[in-house]
Order: structure tokens, then C-alpha cells, then sequence
């Protein structure tokens, strides 16, 4: 499926989402009220990826409210995915409140990479306040939801947020979110390329995957069996899906790959996955999923 922010902001870009041999979809991240967003340049494309400061333009989450309330009326079968990224922790209450009392049944994406008060790292670099938040959240919200997370780099963070999200219901945890805050610069203009934040930007695409499947594999090892894992992050081609899916995904996100290439990809991912697993004489995911081996 898509990872969230990239070509899913429009009804348009949805329609072609649900008209695509992708297997679900979800929603660019919404607050409460409709976002412009950072001026542009916010988004390059790298020979091997992207760098975005988008600064969250999207149509509110009413808008897409209503969208998967739709699609779910005509498709009762199909899954759906809502992102919801507030700015504050009472935006995120808010627009799970208006979920939890609507009449969507799909999945809800709560983005952790929400900023947290000023001089604080992100939420999802905050242990406290994550707790803090599914806390807050998981004291009313009954309907699936799973977190967007940052990369994590150091084995005791990887220790940490697993025993913080292990005591939450949670149906999934989507990792990683792009690696937050890369510098891309024009040489020879000597001028950062994007115009928000002074260039700096998340970064996507295939120089992150090691990064993904090393928070993938972490994750799995250490998250209950119960919380589903999706894994996001430096996907371009089949391999790439089959190797998320050994460290342990049970779904699989693109982003940037999924920017430049569009709906085409999905149907040449999912030829390329069949026929490395062919090759390999599996039948079905099962075969291998979270089977990837140490050397010890
Ligand atoms: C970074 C935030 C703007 C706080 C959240 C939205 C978001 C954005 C974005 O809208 O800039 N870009 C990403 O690569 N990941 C994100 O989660």
C-alpha cells in the first residue's frame, strides 16, 4: 500500500489508490482543520530517494472522513487506513473523538512524529509523552489504531518504546516514518534545496531500507505477537518488499518509490514478490514471514 503523505491528499489521488492493485490505502496525515503547509520547494526528488518539508498540508480530517466513509459503504471489504497527525495533543484527541463516534471501521494511523511543545524532540523521541498520549488515548478510543514511528537507532531506545507500546491495544505499529532532518545541498549553486526549515527534511527511499528493516526486525522481536507490524521504508522493488516482510512485516508501506513511479508499481511489486517467491518454492507469505535468520 501507500505510505501516507505521498500522492493520497485528493479525493483524486485516492480514487486512484482504490482503483490500483494496491492492497489498501491510507490517507495523507490530517488535522482538524485544513493545512497549506510549508512553501515550496518542500519536496526533491534524489537519485535514490526523496528529502520533504512538507509541513502537513492536507484538507482536514473531515475530508477524509468522509472519503472513507464512502469507500467503506461501497467496498465493506476492502481495508482502509485514516492518518491523523495533530499538532497538539487536544488536536489528536479531538479527531480521534469525532472517529470513535463516527461510523468508520477501517484502521486509524495515529503519526508520532507530531511535534511536542517547543524545545522537546518530536512525540515519538519523548517516551513520556508517548505513554502520555496512548494514555490519553486508549482511555476512550475502542476502534483499531496503530502509531506511525520515527527510526529508532539505539537498542535501548528500541527496548524502551517496545515496553511502552506492549501495554497499549494496539492493532499495529507502522515503522519507520522518513529519517527526520537530512541536509540536501546544490553544489554548485552552494544552496540547500529545500526552502522550509533552511533545507533540512525528512529523507525516503532506497538509502533508508537499512534503517527500516533493522526497526522492523527490532520491533518484531520485541512487540507482542498481537500488534501487527508495517513496515515502511526504502521499498523500490519486490526484493525490497520480500526482505520487510522476513524481518517480520505483515504489510508493507511505499513512499517515495511510490511518488515517482505511481499505481503501476503496485501491480510491479506484487510480480516481482511472486516470482522471487517461485523461486524460492513458497506458496504463500506464511512460508517466510519474520523468518530471517542470524549467523550464530
Ligand atoms: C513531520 C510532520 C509535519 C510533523 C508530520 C507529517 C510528515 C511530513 C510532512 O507533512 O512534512 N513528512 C514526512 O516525511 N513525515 C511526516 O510524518
Amino acid at each position: 500500500m501507500n505510505a501516507a503523505g505521498i500522492r493520497c491528499a485528493t479525493t483524486d489521488d485516492l480514487d486512484n489508490l482504490i482503483t490500483s492493485n494496491a492492497g489498501a490505502y491510507v490517507t495523507k496525515s490530517a488535522t482538524p482543520d485544513p493545512r497549506v503547509g510549508n512553501p515550496s520547494p518542500r519536496m526533491k526528488g534524489l537519485p535514490n530517494g526523496s528529502i520533504n518539508a512538507m509541513g502537513l498540508p492536507n484538507h482536514g480530517l473531515d475530508y477524509y472522513l468522509d472519503y472513507v466513509l464512502a469507500d467503506q459503504k461501497k467496498r465493506p471489504d476492502r481495508m482502509n487506513f485514516l492518518s491523523v497527525a495533530g499538532i497538539t495533543l487536544d488536536d489528536n484527541l479531538q479527531m480521534l473523538h469525532t472517529i470513535q463516534d463516527s461510523a468508520f471501521n477501517g484502521f486509524t494511523e495515529l503519526n508520532l512524529s507530531c511535534p511536542n511543545v517547543p524545545g522537546k524532540p518530536q512525540v515519538g523521541y519523548d517516551f513520556g509523552r508517548v505513554q502520555e498520549v496512548l494514555t490519553a488515548v486508549f482511555d476512550f478510543f475502542t476502534k483499531p489504531l496503530g502509531v506511525k514511528l520515527p527510526p529508532y537507532f539505539d537498542m535501548a531506545h528500541f527496548d524502551q518504546i517496545a515496553a511502552i507500546l506492549n501495554r497499549y491495544p494496539l492493532a499495529f505499529v507502522n515503522t519507520i516514518n522518513s529519517v527526520g532532518n537530512g541536509l540536501v545541498i546544490n553544489a554548485e549553486t552552494e544552496t540547500a534545496v529545500l526552502k522550509p526549515k533552511g533545507g533540512f527534511g525528512g529523507i525516503g527511499g532506497a538509502s533508508i531500507k537499512p534503517i527500516a528493516l533493522a526497526n522492523v526486525r527490532a520491533l518484531r522481536l520485541r512487540l507482542n505477537p498481537t500488534i501487527a507490524i508495517i513496515g515502511t521504508g526504502g521499498v523500490v522493488n519486490g526484493q525490497d518488499v520480500f526482505e520487510h516482510l522476513l524481518c517480520g512485516a505483515d504489510m508493507v508501506q511505499i513512499g517515495s518509490k511510490f511518488g515517482f513511479e505511481g499505481t503501476p508499481l503496485f501491480d510491479r511489486l506484487n510480480q516481482e514478490l511472486s516470482a522471487i517467491m517461485a523461486t524460492k518454492g513458497y506458496t504463500s507469505i506464511a512460508d517466510f514471514k519474520g523468518k530471517l535468520k542470524t549467523l550464530d
